[in-house]
């Protein structure tokens, strides 16, 4: 029986590939240029790819794995009974495919008019004003304006969305859809010591929490923010508050030591978005691993296109399941930021690289995590200032405990202010799926999460007609968030780890992998792996460890905690939020 289960296999590998290939091309066509004839071209290669893998899935599930003696074997037909959407019955699946293709059509056609005078989109216009502008108001316009025009839209779709995304996941054998995220994980305790994990970090975040609601009420004064509660949501220079680097200049330790300013280097060098992506390919080649192919240079969109064309400008990396043909697609603008995302995608490039010879259906990360992290693995390299300075990035490298600080405190607005946001995204959906949150509550189900764990208010007052989580991308696009939280933690697992191949024996945080094989080595052995084993045996690979641990990313800023921990104590902070509303100015 197992030869019959290799043909089998066999036969379902060499025909998924062309016809995920005709799928990617027809939604890298969409994404790219925004047409309705695109849009019902990839419609209809949904619905085609959804029947392949009715008629493989259900054929898996006849083959009887108990005394299968290959684990291979087994894990392969398993993940093939995963039809997910396929299962559903052919006209809720063409409502799903609708639902889905309109809330992305919703999302990426979104902008905010000003009164007389153009529409601006989110990308790069309103994320530069949520970035930039230190103006109150301003940026209240922008938040709610972003607001009203995607959440409001979204709301009764997602509801609907939701009934037929249970629908699917119980016909797959799964009690909701929140259930068939986390059995990826295959951990029945999963949700146990994620909590767990979040709890091990909380004090670090609270204590950034309060630093920073001081320096902004220093700012923007105490008739906006209260020392004694929450942030309001739009003033952290973020349209959803995930990360804080941008307010750097407001909250910086040392003004007057070092402040690492890549993004004016970069804009006075003239680096353009190739060159950016260039410099990712050098240092992941500078670790032994995989150049992107000359396809990926011809193929990809890495600037927002000026010829009028409508994109969505969600940043993603494509696998076109051929062995050579792998993409970015990305409106890059030239700044810091931007660089980092660039290293992000191209890990994702790098793992479909090295796994691009596993049989389809073990083309995949470890977990989705680990497709998350390998990038930001990198990313940690370049932020310090030994690369950037070898990048001539950074002129002075002055190496005194103020600039240290400084330099922990932007990893620590990217890193840590982003712990919360990335637990909440999907407590709040697991909830919608299982029933907890109820639809009528969708909105006030959200701003209770927003403030339990990341300590922010909504600046205007908010109804159920509006849905605020709709406003980020992978609520209608689809795409689960657990996977960065869990990469949140296992990339400073794996920092960790790679510095210590590599010979370094300093702190965490000045650590650069640059040119090290070795580090390079535990990397590319378990991209290798793909999907092949449970993701435990990866973590091993490379940490020696089977578990996720915060241990590395509280080792990784601990100097910055302890600065923290005094400054507070100095200021006589409050940690944590006893007042719970944003002070609303009511007009007056
Ligand atoms: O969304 C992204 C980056 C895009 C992506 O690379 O994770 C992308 C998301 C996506 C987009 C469309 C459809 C599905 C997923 N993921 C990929 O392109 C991807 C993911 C897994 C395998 C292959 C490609 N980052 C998150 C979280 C994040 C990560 C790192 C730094 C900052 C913030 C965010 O911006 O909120
Ligand atoms: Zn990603």
């Amino acid at each position: 029986v197992t030869s019959e289960a290799n043909k089998f296999l066999d036969e379902y590998n060499n025909t998924t590939q062309s016809v995920w290939n005709a799928y990617t091309e027809a939604v890298w066509n969409y994404t790219t240029n925004i047409t309705e004839y695109n849009r019902q071209q990839m419609l209809k290669k949904s619905f085609l790819t959804a029947q392949h893998t009715l008629y493989y899935g259900t054929k898996a599930r006849h083959f009887n794995t108990t005394n299968f003696t290959s684990p291979l074997l087994k894990r392969m037909l398993w993940k093939l009974k995963e039809m997910e959407r396929a299962s559903l019955p052919e006209n809720d699946l063409k409502e799903y495919n609708e639902l889905l293709t309109n809330m992305e059509t919703i999302y990426n056609a979104a902008d905010v008019c000003l009164e007389k005078g153009p529409c601006i989109p989110l990308e790069p216009d309103l994320s530069e004003v949520m970035a930039s502008s230190r103006d109150y108001d301003e940026l209240l316009w922008a938040w709610q304006g972003w607001r009203d025009t995607v959440g409001q839209q979204l709301r009764p779709i997602y509801s609907r969305y939701v009934e037929l995304s249970n629908k699917a996941a119980k016909l797959n054998g799964h009690t909701d859809t929140g259930d068939s995220w986390r059995v990826v994980y295959e951990s029945p305790t999963l949700e146990k010591d994620l909590e767990q994990l979040y709890h091990e970090m909380k004090p670090l975040y609270l204590n950034l929490h309060a630093y920073v609601r001081r320096a902004l009420y220093h700012y923007y004064g105490s008739q906006h923010i209260s020392l004694r509660g929450p942030i309001p949501a739009h003033l952290l220079g973020n349209m959803w508050a995930q990360s804080w680097t941008n307010i750097i200049d407001l909250v910086i330790p040392f003004p007057s030591s070092t402040q690492m300013d890549a993004t004016m280097a970069m804009k006075s060098q003239r680096w353009t978005p190739i060159k950016m992506f260039e410099e990712a390919d050098k240092f992941f080649q500078s670790l032994g691993l995989l150049p992107v192919l000359p396809e990926f240079w011809v193929k990809s969109m890495l600037e927002k296109p000026l010829d009028g064309r409508e994109v969505s400008c969600q940043t993603s990396s494509w696998d076109f399941y051929n062995g050579k043909d792998f993409r970015v697609k990305q409106c890059t603008e030239v700044n810091m930021e931007d660089l980092l995302s660039v290293f992000h995608e191209m890990g994702h490039i790098q793992y479909f690289m090295q796994y691009k010879d596993l049989p389809v259906v073990l083309r995949e990360g470890a977990n989705p995590g680990f497709h998350e992290a390998m990038g930001d693995v990198v990313a940690l390299s370049v932020s310090t200032p030994s690369y950037l300075h070898n990048s001539e990035l950074l002129i002075t490298q002055i190496e005194d405990y103020e600039s240290e600080i400084n330099f922990l405190m932007s990893i620590a607005l990217e890193k840590v202010a982003f712990i919360p946001f990335s637990y909440l995204m999907d407590q709040f959906r697991w909830k919608i799926f299982d029933g907890r949150i109820s639809k009528e509550d969708y909105n006030q189900e959200w701003w209770n999460l927003r403030l339990k764990y990341q300590g922010i208010c909504p600046p205007l007052p908010r109804s159920e007609e509006d849905f605020d989580a709709g406003s980020k991308f992978h609520i209608p696009g689809n795409v689960p968030y657990i996977r960065y939280f869990i990469s949140s933690v296992i990339q400073f697992q794996f920092h960790e780890a790679v510095c210590k191949a590599s010979g370094f024996t300093g702190p965490l945080h000045k650590c650069n992998i640059y040119n090290s094989q070795e580090a390079g080595k535990l990397l590319g052995d378990v991209m290798k792996l793909g999907f092949s084993k449970p993701w435990p045996e990866a973590m091993k690979m490379i940490t020696g460890q089977y578990n996720m641990s915060a241990k590395s990313l509280m080792k990784y800023f601990k100097p910055l905690l302890d600065w923290l921990v005094a400054e507070n104590i100095r200021q006589e902070e409050i940690l944590g939020w006893p007042e719970f509303g944003c002070l609303i100015s009511d007009g007056t």
